[in-house]
């Protein structure tokens, strides 16, 4: 058995791998050596930044479980693997507190304006701008999966309403006043006054913020993107809101990345960007190593794997075991 790692594991994670696997030879491959490692692998736990050869891997048929270090699967979910027989997990959850924090410091900085204060501080001036209040307001969440649960639990004390779309709308949590199937996507973005997007990259998410949807939103709103920079036309965001259309917006995500000095998001005034930096965590390869411990048992034994994705949809499929937060 050859296990092939591509996340930053320390040498305590590689020793409880090991001691899960015995007798198998465990790759700490990273970024510089995954695309020629991968070939070889029966198992890979990992999310490959760099171009790997998956129609070669595929061919090759040795690989039997992606274990994903990312939510989000479009890393490695190629035609070949989806029609593939290699089985796939993602690590929907492992990051949805962090997420959730840095979605409420992006959203309460839009709403509490602090663009506009870094940039007076910077001229030492005094200036004052009417209040925006998170407390009370309506909120639309795109995507009820492990980051859009936590982040519901995390924004429902603030005495919010909170509407959301899922393509599962089955089994709302006791947070969301509403649950829509995605579809119903129209009809909820006049109702908010933050929308926040946390679904998956996919044929039917890309571009599905274009000019249109995005003037269905309150011309007062704030646009929080949390999930894949795609998933949000920048050319129509960067022209609705330079003819005064929305209150801000904050981006975590950019369709490309890192965003090139050219792009014209730069040059938004109430738009606060990071760098795709809200899945950072200290205990991040801790709660990583955890899972994939935990799946690995499962593996072994021949149970149903936590966050088992449906390949096609490319996340967790109807009915999965899911990974608590
Ligand atoms: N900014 C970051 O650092 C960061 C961190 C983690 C995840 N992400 C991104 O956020 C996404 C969501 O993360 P997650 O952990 O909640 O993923 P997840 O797989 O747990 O959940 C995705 C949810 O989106 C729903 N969904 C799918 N298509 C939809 C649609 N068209 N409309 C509405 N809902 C839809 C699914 O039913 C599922 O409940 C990931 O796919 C990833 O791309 C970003
Ligand atoms: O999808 C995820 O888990 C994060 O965006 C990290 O890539």
């Amino acid at each position: 058995m050859r296990i092939v790692l591509c996340y930053p594991v320390e040498l305590r994670h590689l020793e409880q791998i090991q001691a899960a696997w015995p007798g198998a030879e465990i790759v700490d491959a990273g970024q510089e050596r995954i695309a020629s490692e991968l070939a070889n692998a029966d198992i890979y736990c990992g999310h490959a930044k760099v171009p790997v050869p998956w129609d070669e891997v595929v061919a090759k048929g040795k690989l039997q479980w992606i274990q994903s270090s990312a939510a989000g699967m479009d890393h490695c979910l190629t035609p070949a693997v989806v029609q593939s027989e290699i089985l796939v997990t993602s690590a929907s959850g492992v990051l949805a507190k962090q997420v959730a924090d840095h979605t409420m410091a992006l959203l309460a900085g839009m709403l509490r304006d602090l663009p506009t204060y870094f940039r007076a501080k910077d001229k030492r001036e005094f200036i004052r701008r009417p209040t925006r209040d998170l407390h009370g307001t309506t909120i639309g969440i795109v995507g009820m999966g492990g980051n859009g649960r936590v982040l519901a639990r995390v924004l429902k004390p603030f005495e919010t309403t909170i509407l959301a779309t899922d393509w599962f709308p089955e089994k709302k949590p006791v947070e969301i006043d509403e649950l829509l199937p995605a579809d119903a996507l129209d009809d909820l973005l006049p109702r908010v006054d933050v929308l926040i997007l946390a679904a998956p990259l996919n044929d039917y998410t890309r571009g599905m913020i274009d000019e249109r949807r995005l003037r269905l939103l309150k011309k007062d709103a704030v646009l929080v993107n949390m999930a894949r920079g795609p998933l949000v036309v920048e050319e129509d965001l960067v022209k609705v809101m330079k003819e005064g259309h929305l209150w801000g917006a904050g981006l975590d995500v950019t369709a490309e990345e890192p965003l090139p000095a050219e792009s014209p998001l730069w040059e938004v005034p109430n738009l606060i960007l990071t760098p795709h930096v809200g899945g950072q965590r200290a205990s991040r390869i801790d709660d990583m190593t955890r899972l994939f411990l935990e799946n690995s048992q499962r593996f072994q034994a021949g149970k149903p794997l936590i966050n088992k994705v449906d390949k096609i949809l490319g996340f967790p499929e109807a009915g999965a075991i899911l990974f608590q937060s």
